[in-house]
């Protein structure tokens, strides 16, 4: 949470408040920005911002006595803070972004930038570009957390905001790093995160329902995501046209286009002869120029092909050899919580995979039906304190593509897990796979661990990577792929 460069920027606050056309209220020396006091370090400018739940301002007692030496903030929150210089503007988020880009220095300048969105496949795509690169020094950015040159570095939320975000560009030009591979979330785009800087690349996947509680409704989310496709985020849009909202994009952008598909649709991009394996796909791509390479992709899932394919034509237009890229994606080491094999000597295929939404449960079996002999057993839930109609869609996903569905708790949050697991069952009962509701996500893995044979897979689907579940508002420690290996070995 706090990885700052090691070059600490020294500004004034009248030279910052210059930046803006403002002024400042007492002279203070910047040498960091922050907006939350939870990352807050000494020195830092605090940005104080309205948000749904309180004012920023009300944590500026805590940012002060954290060493903030200054605020910006807006003129509800000037009447609020005492006791330190401010800048004073009507709307702090909307110049955040740039702010923090500029003290900086346009960090992002120093090397090129891919973002990422789409409902499904964002953090696995940022992971297979950076196996792409092989050699060469990248970074990622999303929900699993930042690597820089492959070495994790703190950051929160799947896109962090602009002042941590441009710390981290910041620390990727220390590195040397030459590209970044970003997920852009719909949340990002309608917060202003990725404001002051533009990506060489913009990459849309695919659009599916999610995010109900925040858009208020598909079309609102898809237009969040398709802000990524202007002249103000990217300088070239690659889209996937076998999606219908990717369609509608190709049509809205006024960027520069290149397409794929993997479903023979005319595209600039191809992937043909596709060849599904228990451990990922072989294909054959073909792009521009009557270019035609081999790939392996060694990921489970033909949406995995997809997500090659997205990046070797982000990549290949940010002027990468894709005879290079292709070669990259097939020494893959896999995704953490992505269709992530677990192996502790049972008959059966183990996979946990992040799947948290209905169209990617549907992904996930569908891909796994075809190298499953046996039965397709799948551990489900619903997060708590989220999007509720979500819940019994993924119950309805669950079973209509599974022979038996365990649905259990995931993450209820602060909700009663019961009520959640109501819900996730009701869907479930659709059929026609059979659902059986078992309270408690170990009991539930243990059931599935109990009643699967040789040729079956178990799918725990769900937190994935994740390390804990919230439960009434405590944080336990639980790992999906710690647990199976662990019952797996006392049944055995
Ligand atoms: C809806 C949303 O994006 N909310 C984010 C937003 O909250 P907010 O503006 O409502 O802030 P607030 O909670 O009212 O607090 C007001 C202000 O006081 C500050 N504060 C608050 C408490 C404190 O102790 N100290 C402090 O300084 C906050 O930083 C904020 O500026 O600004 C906060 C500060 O950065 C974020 O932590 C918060 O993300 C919350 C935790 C969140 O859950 N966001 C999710 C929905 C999100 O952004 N998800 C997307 C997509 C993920 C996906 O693809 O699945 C993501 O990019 O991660
Ligand atoms: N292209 C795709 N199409 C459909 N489903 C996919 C695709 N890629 C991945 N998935 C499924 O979605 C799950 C989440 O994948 P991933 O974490 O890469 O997506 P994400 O967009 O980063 O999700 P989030 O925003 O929730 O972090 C995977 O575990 C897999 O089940």
């Amino acid at each position: 949470m706090r990885v700052r460069p090691r070059e600490t920027p020294r500004w004034t606050l009248t030279e910052l408040a210059a930046e803006l056309d403002a002024v400042a209220t007492a002279e203070a020396i910047i040498t960091g920005i922050s907006l939350n006091t939870k990352d807050l370090e000494p020195g830092d400018l605090y940005a104080a911002l309205q948000g749904a739940n309180s004012h920023g301002a009300a944590y500026v007692g805590v940012a002060r006595d954290l060493g903030a030496t200054a605020v910006l903030t807006d003129p509800e929150g000037a009447a609020i803070v005492t006791g330190l210089p401010m800048i004073v503007v009507d709307d702090p988020r909307g110049v955040l972004a740039e702010l923090s880009s500029t003290f900086y220095e346009r960090p992002s300048d120093a090397f090129t930038t891919i973002g990422i969105t789409g409902t499904q496949g964002k953090t696995t795509t940022t992971y297979l570009a950076e196996a792409a690169l092989g050699d060469r020094r990248s970074a990622v950015v999303g929900t699993i957390g930042t690597r820089i040159g492959r070495v994790p570095a703190a950051s929160t939320l799947t896109t962090p905001e602009a002042p941590q975000l441009q710390a981290l560009f910041a620390v990727m030009r220390e590195e040397g790093v030459e590209l970044c591979a970003m997920e852009v979330s719909s949340h990002a785009l309608v917060k202003g995160r990725v404001d002051g800087f533009t990506f060489d690349v913009g990459v849309f996947l695919n659009l599916g329902r999610d995010h109900l509680d925040f858009h208020k409704d598909l079309e609102d989310y898809f237009l969040a995501k398709a802000a990524l496709f202007t002249p103000e985020h990217a300088r070239h849009a690659v889209i996937n046209i076998d999606d219908p909202h990717g369609r509608r994009l190709r049509e809205l952008t006024p960027l520069p286009v290149t397409t794929f598909s993997t479903d023979g649709n005319p595209a600039d991009w191809r992937a043909v002869n596709i060849r599904p394996h228990r451990l990922g796909t072989d294909l054959e791509v073909l792009g521009p120029d009557e270019l035609a390479i081999d790939l392996s992709v060694p990921l489970p899932g033909v949406f995995n092909v997809s997500n090659a394919l997205s990046v070797i034509a982000a990549l290949a237009q940010a002027g990468y050899d894709p005879k290079d890229l292709a070669a990259g994606i097939a020494s893959s080491t896999g995704v953490p919580g992505r269709m992530e094999r677990v192996d502790a000597g049972q008959v059966f295929t183990a996979i946990v995979d992040y799947a948290h939404k209905p169209d990617a449960v549907t992904a996930v079996l569908t891909a796994l039906r075809p190298v499953t002999a046996g039965r397709l057993i799948m551990v489900i839930g619903a997060g708590g304190d989220r999007d509720h109609g979500k819940r019994p869609l993924m119950g309805e996903a669950a079973a209509r593509h599974a022979d038996v569905v365990i649905v259990t708790d995931d993450n209820p949050r602060t909700e009663s897990a019961a009520s959640i697991r109501a819900a996730v069952m009701e869907g479930a009962a659709v059929g026609p796979g059979l659902a059986i509701e078992v309270p408690g996500r170990r009991e539930a893995i243990a059931h599935a661990v109990q009643m699967a044979h040789l040729g079956d897979t178990v799918v725990v689907a769900g937190k994935g990577h994740e390390r804990g579940q919230e439960i009434k508002g405590v944080v336990h420690p639980f790992d999906d792929r710690e647990v199976l290996v662990e019952l797996i070995g006392e049944s055995a």
